[in-house]
């Protein structure tokens, strides 16, 4: 199949979307008309632009307001159609899609549409052109791809056929296996988007909330395996009409696009093993196994606060890099690096960002595929000299700027802790007990709001990771919207965070850290009370939560007065669901606004606290407060 996406999909003038669209890899383009008309030069030149920029148009769109009609409106829609082909011929286009008809005089009747698109197929025979049918959702008479297809095969000319696009037939909830009884050869053309589900008019959801495959809720793989399976082998085109998207970055865009074009045609070969549409080959989603590390860089007295409050939390500093500046701290399952140096990569990343972690080490089964599934979507490959005697660990840049490291058993790259690092005197390379962390929970990632499908997209295609529904985190100063991905099994789980304002925790954190990305870690125990315990007497200080917080908690689960004292000795936060309970407990915030959080899972409560995050922050925020007024 051949990848192309429309012009509206993304930002810019119309040479600035061409230079992302080519430079990312889509081999053409839809001319979305208004694209057209808004550029200068005349459609000769627009088209050898476009073929300078090794792109082929794969289709001219849309032709509106067609079929159905009569009389005087019916000849000047055929006029029309006659000007668009002009246009089309000087632009080398050879597709054009007719979306089904909103014109108020329109009339109905299979056979009066098929007599239009019969008549319109002879036209375009002239021309060269061939003519696509799309059932728009909100289209007057036809809304439904069947219905299309239907006027489309009585219509029965060669120049005519059909446009399927997948949130067109998804939105209206039409079963995508209808697709299957198509002819290949009747489908000229296939366009893809996806969708959040949201409950709201359908053509105002179509044009302002579509995204790319993947990032919604919409089944498009089930739709791509149904067109696959009919042997279709010629376009597919993301056709995303997003408000988020208008503004954003058109090389990021284009990226996101191709990724999600070549992990969902991943998904369809896989799943249709039969399919007669060659496919390129990249290894599966990875299965990510778990947090191998988390690295800060940082140095002087910022290090010094970050030891101490590793250590408050039960952390030993366990071993010395054979030749760095970098420390490995561990407690149970973790293991937390602190890097220290001045040249390399964490020596940029703190100068960018300051302490923060600036790199996350993933146990997979196979570092080398991953770093070959995640460059076959797109991710940048990360690389650094390596010292002698030390592992080149393949690596691919994460959120902010960070990196991504992976590690497996296979090649012998887990033995990094034992080839790299000398332990220190008396301290156990598996240090036991602490203050019972076993692992790490969860990571949570910080971005602005409009990068997180991005991530997401990100995460799901890379590795066999699902998303969780969005959900609104109330932050006093403004809303910050979080979603996790994580692996089945909840091996490793992140949390995205997307900030709107600068004003929110999130988003001072943001602005703080110069892009920061990773905001808190969440450990686990397997008991929270002994764990704050352990805590308190190691000298960690819990933020503090309100007397009125555990009054409606009280009330809110019908706990005992036992219990809940019990909570707030200790500052533990605490919530439920239908499924088990999470306690939570959090450090108190550092200047920029990074924390640390302790977490008990008790059944298969699967969440992160969100009902109680509007009073953390609350509460984090009284501590980061300036106290008094700032001096002039
Ligand atoms: O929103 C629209 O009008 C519109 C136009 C052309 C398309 O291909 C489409 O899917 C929607
Ligand atoms: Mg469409």
């Amino acid at each position: 199949m051949k990848t192309s996406i429309a012009t509206v999909s993304i930002s810019g003038s119309f040479r600035e979307k061409l230079e992302a669209i080519a430079r990312v890899g889509f081999q053409g383009i839809e001319i979305f008309e208004q694209d057209f008309i808004a550029e200068e030069g005349s459609p000769r030149e627009i088209g050898r632009m476009i073929r300078d920029h090794g792109l082929e148009i794969a289709l001219f769109q849309p032709f509106r307001d067609f079929e159905g009609l009569t009389g005087e409106l019916r000849r000047r829609a055929f006029d029309r159609a006659r000007a668009k082909f002009d246009t089309m011929a000087e632009l080398g286009a050879s597709r054009i899609l007719v979306c089904s008809s909103v014109h108020p005089e329109a009339l109905g009747g299979i056979d009066r549409a098929a007599e239009d698109f019969r008549e319109l197929g002879e036209i375009a025979r002239e021309y060269g052109i061939t003519v696509g049918y799309e059932a728009l959702a909100w289209g007057r008479h036809v809304n439904d791809h069947r219905d299309a297809w239907e006027i489309v095969r009585r219509a029965d000319h060669p120049n005519v056929g059909l446009i399927l696009d997948s949130f067109h037939t998804l939105a209206r909830r039409i079963d995508p296996d209808t697709i299957r009884r198509i002819p290949a050869d009747r489908i000229v053309f296939v366009q893809l988007a996806d969708a959040p589900l949201i409950e709201m008019d359908l053509l105002y959801w179509s044009r302002h909330f579509r995204c790319m495959p993947g990032e919604g809720d919409l089944p498009v793989t089930d739709f791509m395996r149904a067109v696959a399976a009919t042997g279709y082998d010629d376009w597919v085109s993301l056709e995303i009409f997003n408000d988020q998207f208008r503004g954003g970055r058109p090389e990021g865009l284009a990226r996101d696009g191709l990724r999600s074009i070549v992990a969902l045609l991943d998904d369809v070969r896989r799943a249709e093993p039969d399919i007669r549409a060659r496919l390129p080959e990249i290894p599966p989603r990875v299965p990510v196994r778990g947090v191998e590390f988390v690295e800060f860089t940082t140095r002087g007295a910022e290090a010094e606060a970050l030891s101490a409050m590793l250590a408050s939390m039960g952390f030993r500093h366990v071993a010395d890099h054979v030749s760095k500046r970098v420390e490995l701290w561990q407690q149970g399952a973790v293991r937390i690096v602190l890097n220290a140096e001045e040249t390399g990569f964490a020596a940029s990343a703190w100068a960018m960002h300051g302490s923060s972690v600036c790199d996350i080490g993933l146990r997979v089964d196979s570092a080398a595929d991953t770093v070959a599934r995640a460059t076959a979507l797109k991710a940048e490959p990360f690389h650094q000299p390596v010292g002698p005697g030390e592992l080149e660990i393949p690596a691919v840049r994460g959120v902010g700027g960070s990196v991504l490291h992976f590690l497996d058993e296979a090649s012998g790259l887990a033995r990094v802790w034992e080839v790299e690092f000398r332990p220190r005197e008396g301290a156990a390379p598996e240090a036991p007990g602490g203050a019972g962390l076993t692992r790490i929970d969860h990571i949570a990632e910080t971005m602005s709001y409009d990068e997180m499908l991005s991530w997401a997209l990100f995460y799901t295609s890379i590795f066999e990771m699902t998303k969780t529904p969005m959900v609104d985190v109330i932050d006093p100063d403004g809303l910050v919207r979080s979603q996790a991905v994580a692996s089945r099994d909840g091996a490793v789980r992140i949390t995205l965070n997307g900030a709107e304002t600068h004003r929110t925790l999130a988003g001072s954190f943001l602005a703080e850290s110069f892009g920061g990305a990773v905001q808190h870690l969440a450990f686990a125990t397997d008991d929270i009370f002994a764990t704050a315990g352990a805590l308190e007497a190691a000298g960690f200080e819990a933020l503090p939560m309100t007397e009125n917080y555990y009054r409606d908690l009280k009330a809110r689960f019908g706990l005992t007065a036992e219990e809940v004292e019990r909570l707030a000795r200790h500052h533990i936060l605490y919530d439920e669901d239908e499924k088990g309970a999470y306690f939570q407990l959090y450090s108190r915030p550092f200047d920029n606004g990074f924390f640390f959080e302790i977490v008990e899972r008790r059944g298969a409560y699967s969440g992160y606290g969100a009902p109680n995050a509007p009073f953390r922050i609350a509460a984090q925020k009284r501590l980061m407060r300036p106290k008094g007024m700032p001096r002039r």
